[in-house]
């Protein structure tokens, strides 16, 4: 019977610790500051702004949420981010993803100033991940490695595949299981034989938005399972990862709630007040 890994237990330990280096920017005079800028109405979307809202209240930052309509027009975004960039008081700015088809959204994320960049996924700073040369990295891929290396999990040469190749989460966290020397797969939609490379694996991360694709057959015994995946079934929100079933193998899993989810939160709370240190011992 798998450990559960306690996302939302880990996500309030690591706030307190911020709130404290809040504190001490405090004291300094500035109060670490960013927007959300969300466009359209995508529901896993609304659970990631509604726990934000509550986390950056209890650490102590400041945000600003930007509810756009569905129907902005890109350049309006592109206008808002330009004054978001120029704007000294914003040390940090994201764009929710992912956006209604009309938008091109690696337009606004190129667009977004680097060194304000709170989620990494400006080209340069995913340019930087990969160069393992990285200030700031993508909340989600960075919380998973948090909670790896809480519970002493290692990554050194663990097979490792991750279902989903996201700019947001499978590709970055790639990355960073690539720098902690894990031997990394990443299957997707058009994988052939996605149960044979599961079995296999020391570590599955599944991100994919499809519920119960993860099933007890797919895992060796041992395995450590960390599920992604946000999906609505029959009014409850469950993962990718048919969880009853595949604890009963894992050595480790994610639940959902209380897994990936806080931790996502609690990264992206961090390299705000990162970004914000930076900022301002370069001035
Ligand atoms: N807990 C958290 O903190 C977060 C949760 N999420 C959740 O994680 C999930 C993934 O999000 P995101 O990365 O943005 O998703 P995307 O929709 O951008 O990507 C989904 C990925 O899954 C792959 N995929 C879909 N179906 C299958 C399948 N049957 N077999 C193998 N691969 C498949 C797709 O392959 P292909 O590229 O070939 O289409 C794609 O690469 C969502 O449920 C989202 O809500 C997202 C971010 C943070
Ligand atoms: N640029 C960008 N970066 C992202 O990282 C990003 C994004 N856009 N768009 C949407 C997805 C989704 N996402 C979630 C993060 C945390 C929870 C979360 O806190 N979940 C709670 C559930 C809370 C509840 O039950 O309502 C949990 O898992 O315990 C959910 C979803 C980040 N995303």
């Amino acid at each position: 019977m798998g450990i559960i890994l306690d996302g939302k237990a880990l996500a309030n330990k690591l706030a307190e610790n911020l709130k404290e280096k809040v504190k001490t920017l405090k004291n300094e005079g500035i109060t670490p500051h960013f927007c959300v800028i969300n466009i359209g109405d995508n529901p896993a979307s609304k659970i990631y702004v509604h726990t934000k809202k509550r986390r950056a209240k209890k650490v102590g930052l400041i945000q600003d949420i930007y509810q756009l309509p569905t129907d902005t027009h890109q350049e309006q975004v592109l206008a808002l981010i330009d004054k978001l960039n120029a704007d000294q008081s914003i040390n940090g700015i994201m764009v929710q993803l992912p956006a209604p088809k009309q938008i091109n959204a690696d337009e606004l994320l190129e667009r977004i100033d680097p060194n304000k960049d709170v989620d990494g996924l400006t080209p340069a700073n995913i340019g930087r991940l990969w160069l393992e040369d990285h200030f700031v990295e993508p909340a989600t891929p960075a919380g998973i490695i948090a909670l790896l290396q809480h519970y002493n999990i290692p990554l050194v040469g663990k097979d490792v595949v991750i279902i989903g190749r996201s700019n947001i989460v499978g590709q970055p966290l790639a990355a960073l299981m690539l720098e902690q020397n894990a031997t990394v797969t990443i299957a997707h939609a058009k994988t052939k034989n996605l149960a044979a490379l599961t079995k296999k694996a020391d570590i599955i991360v599944s991100a994919t938005g499809q519920a119960f694709l993860v099933t007890a057959e797919m895992v060796k015994d041992g395995a450590v399972i960390i599920d992604v995946g946000m999906n609505h079934v029959n009014g409850k929100l469950v993962g990718d990862v048919d969880f009853d079933a595949v604890k009963k193998k894992a050595s480790y899993i994610t639940p959902v709630p209380g897994g990936v989810g806080p931790l996502t939160v609690q990264s992206l709370m961090e390299a705000v007040v990162k970004l914000t240190r930076r900022q301002n011992d370069r001035k």
